[in-house]
């Protein structure tokens, strides 16, 4: 892995982030540090886009972009990025411990290829231009299982139909879960949008370019069944 230099100028997009105060969540010095010192260069607050994102800007070149949906702690993000420097890694996160904890590795390990969104993802991808990414990831995101809460549910038709619509022709999303039920609801809710195909015709064997997250560990421990969905837009 090559070092970045993280003394460079601040890319464009900069100008729009407002400093970055965590209020809540513990972290630990080296992540509170990351996060103040990262932060200015490699984070994007959502709620301050006043207009569409161009992805290309957060990185200040153009490279194949992949997406990260709830990254959590961001230790799959960090390892995919590592593992492929020609493409871009997005990270979006409502967590800030977990953006710290990335921010941490980004600087650890001189990943120059990985930005962090703080908010919404669905804002975020709304404010993306149609078929700007490579790839979608939507790893172990939250279950919601009581009925009356699926519609909080990141994936869903509209959902889907938001994040195909921004994947160029080709691209993939890949889903994870260990959640049986929402296994097969995205197992559905996937093969009934038009403009995607399943690559595996249903549940995939585990990728092994996906490491294991930290919810998935948990599952693991927990004796529960893990579930992937790769699907690819026409
Ligand atoms: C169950 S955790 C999984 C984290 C990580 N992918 C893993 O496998 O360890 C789901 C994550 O999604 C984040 N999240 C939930 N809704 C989100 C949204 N609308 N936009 C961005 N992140 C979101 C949560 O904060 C949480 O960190």
């Amino acid at each position: 892995m090559t070092s970045t230099d993280f003394s460079a100028a601040p890319p464009a997009h900069a100008a729009r982030i407002r400093t970055f105060h965590p209020r809540r969540g513990r972290m630990s010095d080296r992540q509170r540090g990351a996060l103040a010192r990262l932060w200015p260069a490699y984070g994007l607050e959502i709620d301050d886009l006043d207009g569409p994102c161009d992805p290309a800007a957060l990185f200040g070149r153009r490279a194949p972009l992949v997406l990260e949906i709830g990254s959590g702690m961001g230790d799959a993000t960090a390892a995919m990025a590592a593992a492929d420097p020609d493409r871009h890694y997005l990270a979006v996160e409502v967590h800030t411990p977990g953006i710290a904890n990335l921010l941490e590795l980004v600087e650890r390990h001189g990943l120059g290829n990985v930005r962090v969104a703080k908010g919404d993802a669905l804002d975020l991808v709304r404010a993306m231009p149609e078929g700007c990414l490579d790839a979608v990831h939507v790893f172990f995101p939250d279950p919601w299982p009581k009925a009356r809460h699926h519609k909080r549910r990141i994936i869903q038709p509209a959902h889907v139909a938001l994040l195909r619509s921004r994947l160029a022709p080709g691209g993939t999303l890949h889903c994870a879960t260990d959640w049986a039920e929402y296994a097969e609801a995205m197992r559905e809710t996937l093969a009934a949008d038009p403009g995607l195909v399943d690559v595996h015709g249903g549940f995939a064997p585990r990728p092994e370019h996906r490491p294991v997250t930290k919810f998935e560990r948990r599952a693991l421990t927990a004796g529960r069944e893990i579930f992937d969905l790769i699907h690819r837009r026409r």
